[in-house]
């Protein structure tokens, strides 16, 4: 009887329809257990740490004044007046800075006149706060912002970007609304009140400001992070710092917010690209001039994508975190990583915000060359930076773009780089990771906290040695079309949303003091679950 006779043939179809049925039934049973494993677990862990925590997000105790919030948003406007630029390092606008010290100061009379509070200037434009806690022995814990904004281009602006402007009574508008005044300014209401209602924190804690963040911190932060150790600081509880805004209405499957906590943050690496040739008369050139080089090479560095590594760093549990608050559907995608991870992928790779969770990025974003245009520049220079996923490192970048280019000609040169930052233990134990969630919650009351790897930079990068609890977050909340605001038209904080801030940096004042108690420190909170 031949091999494919239509009895073997029947019965091989047979078999390999029993086994797709087997398989379908295999994976429908592990995606259930995977779902149920997931649900539980997170329900559990945060059911009892809000318990623990003594914070239940309904508990609106202590919350700062609603009358104020106007008052609030004036001053935080007030500070947006003051074009505190950084060009780049060295090149900023000193004056400003200056004149924004003085207006901190006369904003807020109480903190600066306050004897636990010492503010220092460091290295003339940052600013580092003291507040001396009543207790001692609890390590101390520190806030960054920073001073400094980006530049602007004044005509795609509605209001004149350092005008101060509240529109409506409802939006603060200025450079520096959400990047970073806000923070500084918040975090300034929030001591203000607390030492008006004649509170005294148990816990010293300090206020970083640096005055470089956008061009690197390197005069500011580092400054501010070399003067504590020089003071025998050497271990913080925590650090947090700017970082993701909370995302109204972006995350399929829940019409509640998502408080995205940076647990780590992405490498960086700047590549200078240049191409040589001889410079000579436009009317005679040659086949190839540096430009046309250049660019050919660039054209492909930025079609070919790195592959996503999507699942290879705190992604899972990002989505493990928002499974028990998703519709159905979405609670068997989510926990289920290993199995609907490539549906997810291609669909978070279609927005370029959700497309750079899941690789390494690459934006070209300086170009040079030619000096007039009937000659034939002798050189081409272009400037290309990469955001780094957690598990790849600068090394994979360089030897990605020499593959890519493979082109003898042009000539790739290191200009910054940085590996990605390590990652912040965010367990159920881990106290300032909850503290910090606890707040959030108690604020944004709706909002669901999930741990997540920060796409930009932060001046976090300098604090990286006093402790591994490093966490990044903006207590504010945006839109899809706010996104472009950063760095971009238009920047502004909704009047709201800045009182939202301010309550979030009080909360966390008061419950780093409440995680002093005994019933914390006897807790074996540090350990992971
Ligand atoms: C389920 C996914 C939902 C996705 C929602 C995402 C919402 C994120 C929105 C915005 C993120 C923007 C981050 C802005 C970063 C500001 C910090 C900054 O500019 N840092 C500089 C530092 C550098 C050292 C100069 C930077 O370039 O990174
Ligand atoms: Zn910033
Ligand atoms: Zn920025």
């Amino acid at each position: 009887m031949s091999l494919f006779s239509r009895r073997n043939i029947r019965a091989f179809n047979g078999v390999v329809a029993d086994v797709l049925r087997v398989a379908c039934l295999f994976s429908a049973i592990l995606i259930l257990i995977g779902t149920t494993i997931a649900l539980c677990r997170t329900i559990l862990i945060e059911h009892r740490l809000d318990v623990k925590l003594g914070g239940r997000p309904e508990d609106t105790r202590d919350v700062v004044d609603e009358s104020r919030i106007m008052k609030q948003a004036e001053r935080l406007a007030g500070a947006l007046k003051i074009p505190t630029i950084s060009y780049k390092t060295d090149h900023q606008e000193t004056k400003a800075f200056l004149a924004l010290h003085e207006y901190l100061q006369k904003s807020f009379p109480v903190l600066h006149s306050h004897p636990a509070v010492k503010r220092e200037i460091v290295n003339e434009l940052s600013l580092l706060y003291t507040i001396q806690g009543t207790k001692s022995g609890a390590l101390p814990y520190l806030l960054a912002s920073h001073l400094d904004v980006v530049p602007v281009n004044e005509k795609g602006w509605l209001v004149p970007p350092f005008g101060g402007f509240i529109v409506n009574g409802t939006y603060i508008y200025g450079r520096g609304a959400m990047d970073d005044k806000c923070g500084v300014m918040g975090i300034l209401e929030a001591l203000e009140y607390l030492l008006q209602q004649g509170e005294r924190p148990h816990r010293t804690f300090f206020l970083a400001f640096g005055h470089d963040e956008e061009v690197s911190g390197k005069r500011g932060a580092q400054e501010i992070a070399k003067l504590l150790k020089n003071r025998g600081i050497n271990e913080l509880d925590f650090v947090l710092d700017e970082g993701f805004p909370i995302s109204d209405d972006l995350t399929p499957g829940t019409s509640r917010p998502v408080a995205m906590v940076g647990v780590s943050e992405k490498g960086t690496a700047t590549l200078e690209l240049s191409v040589f040739g001889t410079p000579g008369h436009s009317s005679f050139p040659p086949a190839e001039t540096p430009i046309g080089v250049l660019s050919a090479g660039l054209a492909r560095l930025e079609q070919r994508k790195f592959k996503s590594m999507f699942g290879s760093g705190p992604e899972k549990q990002m989505f493990e975190h928002l499974a028990p608050h998703v519709t159905f559907m979405y609670k068997l995608l989510y926990s289920n990583l290993w199995f609907f991870g490539p549906l997810m992928e291609s669909h978070m790779a279609t927005m370029p915000v959700t497309n750079a969770f899941l690789r390494t990025t690459t934006a070209i974003t300086m170009f040079q060359a030619g000096v007039k245009e009937n000659i034939v520049p002798q050189s081409a220079t272009a400037v290309v930076n990469f955001r780094i996923h957690p598990a790849q490192t600068v090394n994979d970048v360089l030897e990605f773009t020499r593959e890519v280019i493979a082109d003898a000609r042009i000539q790739i040169k290191i200009k910054r780089s940085r590996e990605a930052h390590p990652i912040s233990p965010h367990g159920p134990y881990n106290v300032p990771y909850q503290l910090i969630s606890t707040s959030i919650r108690q604020v944004y009351r709706q909002a669901i906290v999930v741990p997540a790897v920060f796409i930009a930079n932060t001046d976090t990068r300098w604090y990286l040695d006093f402790s591994t609890n490093i966490y990044r977050f903006l207590p504010t909340l945006i839109k899809l079309d706010d996104i472009g605001r950063y760095h971009g038209h238009n920047e502004r904080m909704a009047v709201v949303n800045y009182h939202h801030a301010v309550n979030f940096y009080y909360r966390i004042m008061k419950n780093a003091d409440l995680a002093l108690s005994k019933e914390y420190t006897t807790q074996p909170f540090s350990a992971e679950l």
